[in-house]
C-alpha cells in the first residue's frame, strides 16, 4: 500500500538530517505505529506523504504508484491527520466536511457523513462554528475530514493529543473498526500504550533513522522474559525477606517491588501468597513497550 525507498530529508541550514535514507513498505490493511523521540523526523515524515514538504532523496509509491502533487486520483487514496490543528474557523463542522468532499471532486454522501459524525461524538455539534469546538473536538474533527473521502490509507500524526481518556478509547474502538474494513493506518504517538494496544507492527524511528521494526509480540519479547510485582505492604522488612533469592527486590513508594524470570513464577507467587496478610493490594506486570522504547532510543548501546 506504502512504499518509502531511500526517503531523505536535510532542513536548510539544519546541522544533520531529519530523515536518513529511510526505507519502509507497509502491507494493505496494516496499523503501523511510527514511535520516536521528539525529533525523531515522525512529523518530517508524515508532511512528505502529505505534500507539505519534499524530500531531498528518495521515492514514495502508494498503491504502487509514484507519489506526486499532480496526481490527484492518488493523493484522493490518502487521509491525512496533521499534528497542528488548522481549519478556516467560520465555518460550521458540517460545512468543513462538505467542503472537504467537493476538493476532492466527489458529490455529498449523507449516510458516511453522519457515520462519521456519529462515530467522532461530533453529531450534537454538527452546525455549530469549528472555533466554538474545544480541541478535543477539533483534533477529532481533523480526523472525520480526513475520512471523508474514503481514503484506503489513513495517516494520523499525535491524533489523541488533547483528547480525554474517555474519548481516546472511543477512538481507539472507531479506529480499530476501520482497520478491520480494510484501512490500512499509519500512526504517530508519543503515548506507547496506545501503539501496543493498536498496532501489530511497530516502527521506532531516531535522529532520522529506522532503529527497530518488528510486529508487536517480537517488540514485547525484547523487554527480556521477565514480570513485574509491585505491591503495597505493611511490615516491609519481613515481606523483604520473604522475596530476598527469588527475584530483584527493590522498595517502590509505599510498597516493594520484584523483578523476577517469568520461568521462575512459582516461588514468588508463593511468597506472595505467604505474605499476604501483610500485602494491600498488588499487580504483576507484563514487560511494556514502553521499557524497550526507552532502550532503544537512549543515547548508548543497547538492546537493538
Ligand atoms: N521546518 C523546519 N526547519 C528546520 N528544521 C526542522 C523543521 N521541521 C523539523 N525540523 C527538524 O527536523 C528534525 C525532525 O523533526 P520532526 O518534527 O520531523 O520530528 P518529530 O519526530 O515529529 O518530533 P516530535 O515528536 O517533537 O513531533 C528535528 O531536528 C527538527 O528540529
Amino acid at each position: 500500500m506504502l512504499i518509502l525507498d531511500g526517503l531523505a530529508k536535510t532542513y536548510r541550514g539544519a546541522p544533520r538530517p531529519a530523515l536518513d535514507a529511510v526505507d519502509l513498505a507497509v502491507g494493505p490493511g496494516s496499523f503501523l505505529a511510527l514511535l520516536g523521540p521528539n525529533g525523531a523526523g515522525k512529523s518530517t515524515l508524515i508532511n512528505i506523504l502529505s505534500g507539505r514538504c519534499r524530500q531531498d532523496r528518495g521515492d514514495v509509491r502508494v498503491a504502487g504508484q509514484p507519489l506526486a502533487a499532480s496526481n490527484p486520483a492518488l493523493r484522493a487514496l490518502i487521509g491525512i491527520v496533521p499534528q497542528e490543528i488548522r481549519f478556516d474557523y467560520v465555518f460550521t463542522v458540517e460545512e468543513i466536511l462538505r467542503m472537504e468532499r467537493g476538493f476532492y471532486g466527489l458529490r455529498a454522501d449523507e449516510a458516511h457523513l453522519a457515520y462519521l459524525l456519529e462515530r467522532l461524538s461530533l453529531a450534537p455539534k454538527r452546525r455549530e462554528k469549528v472555533r466554538s469546538l474545544s480541541g478535543g473536538m477539533q483534533r477529532r474533527l481533523m480526523i472525520a475530514r480526513a475520512l471523508v473521502h474514503r481514503p484506503r490509507l489513513l495517516l494520523l500524526d499525535e491524533p489523541t493529543a488533547g483528547v480525554d481518556l474517555n474519548l481516546r478509547h472511543d477512538l481507539y474502538g472507531f479506529l480499530r473498526e476501520l482497520n478491520g474494513d480494510g484501512l490500512t493506518i499509519l500512526l504517530t504517538t508519543h503515548h506507547l500504550e496506545e501503539a501496543e494496544e493498536l498496532c501489530g507492527r511497530i516502527v521506532v524511528l531516531d535522529e532520522g533513522r529506522i532503529v527497530a521494526d518488528r510486529d508487536r509480540e517480537a517488540f514485547l519479547a525484547m523487554a527480556g522474559d521477565h514480570l513485574t510485582l509491585d505491591m503495597r505492604t505493611q511490615g516491609q522488612a519481613r515481606i523483604r525477606g520473604l522475596f530476598e533469592g527469588k527475584g530483584v527486590v527493590t522498595e517502590a513508594g509505599a510498597g516493594l517491588r520484584v523483578v523476577f524470570p517469568r520461568a521462575g513464577r512459582e516461588p514468588v507467587l508463593a511468597a506472595l501468597a505467604e505474605a499476604s496478610p501483610l500485602v494491600e493490594s498488588f499487580q504483576i506486570l507484563r514487560p511494556r513497550l514502553e521499557d524497550v522504547f526507552l532502550e532503544l532510543t537512549r543515547k548508548e548501546p543497547g538492546l537493538a
